[in-house]
């Protein structure tokens, strides 16, 4: 079950949002005045070459980083006007997060990797081997939960960490090229399974991506282009039902 919405309105919202970085002289812009709104339960991929703010657009939904300018609101509170324990807690509580490298803990077994976020948010043991248990299930990898990391296909790892930034039920993941480091054949199983997982859970995901064949299966693609948003479109009512099937 989702963290529910405060009020009335999207899931999350950037306003005017521009981000730039110093580099010496040298000033990147990295996003330019971007508007977008994600609602609760979507499946959007956000694409575009590299460069082009990808990695910026994900940090900034995920709470990981602050606009230059603009606004980023997050279950309608303005991610600004938090203080940095507030921010933080917000993100521990609501948004999961699958990296391009996996980024699980070596020494920890599959589901000791997914038992991790719960226990550091202070959930007690049982509590948390009972959610672990349940999202490896989803993500089918009841069977090797005493795996380490080094003993999982990259595939495998990848669905250890979407179980992972599933445990806490959050209302929004974000993964930033979860596919990069896959052979086509998994990127395809790892996407169709975020997009199960989405429908069946109504969590929203946002991912990244420079894969183009990944884009016929997400419900809204926005591309990136040079830190702006040149295209911002749903998929044909019906039609990822009828991809769907062929996942
Ligand atoms: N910390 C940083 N310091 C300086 N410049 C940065 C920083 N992070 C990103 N940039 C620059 O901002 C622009 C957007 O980078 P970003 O990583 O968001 O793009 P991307 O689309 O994710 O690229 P890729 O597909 O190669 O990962 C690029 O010009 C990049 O060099």
């Amino acid at each position: 079950m989702s963290i529910a919405l405060a009020g009335p309105g999207p899931l999350l919202e950037m306003r005017g949002v521009n981000k730039h970085y110093l580099m010496g002289e040298s000033r990147i812009d990295a996003l330019k005045a971007v508007n977008v709104q994600i609602e609760p339960g979507e499946f959007v991929a956000v694409w575009g070459p590299s460069g082009s703010g990808k990695s910026t657009f994900c940090n900034l939904i995920g709470l990981l980083d602050a606009p230059s300018s603009g606004s980023v609101h997050f279950l309608g509170q303005n991610a600004a006007m938090l203080s940095d324990d507030q921010r933080s807690a917000l993100r521990n509580r609501a948004i999961g997060f699958v990296f391009q490298g996996f980024n699980l803990i070596p020494v920890l077994s599959a589901l000791e990797n997914v038992m991790l976020p719960l226990q550091v948010g202070q959930a007690s043991a049982q509590a948390a081997r009972v959610a672990a248990l349940s999202r490896l299930a989803e993500v089918g990898l009841t069977s090797h939960l005493a795996h380490r990391p080094a003993k999982l296909s990259g595939g495998q790892q990848q669905r250890v960490a979407i179980a992972r930034a599933l445990v806490g039920s959050p209302a929004l993941v974000v993964a930033d090229e979860p596919t990069a480091n896959l052979d086509s054949d998994n990127a395809l199983k790892v996407i169709a399974l975020m997009r199960s997982i989405s429908k069946s859970d109504g969590t929203a995901f946002v991912f990244s991506t420079h894969d183009e064949r990944l884009l016929e299966r997400v419900d809204r693609r926005i591309m990136l282009h040079d830190g702006a948003v040149v295209e911002d479109r749903k998929a044909p009512a019906g039609a990822l039902a009828l991809r769907g099937k062929s996942c």
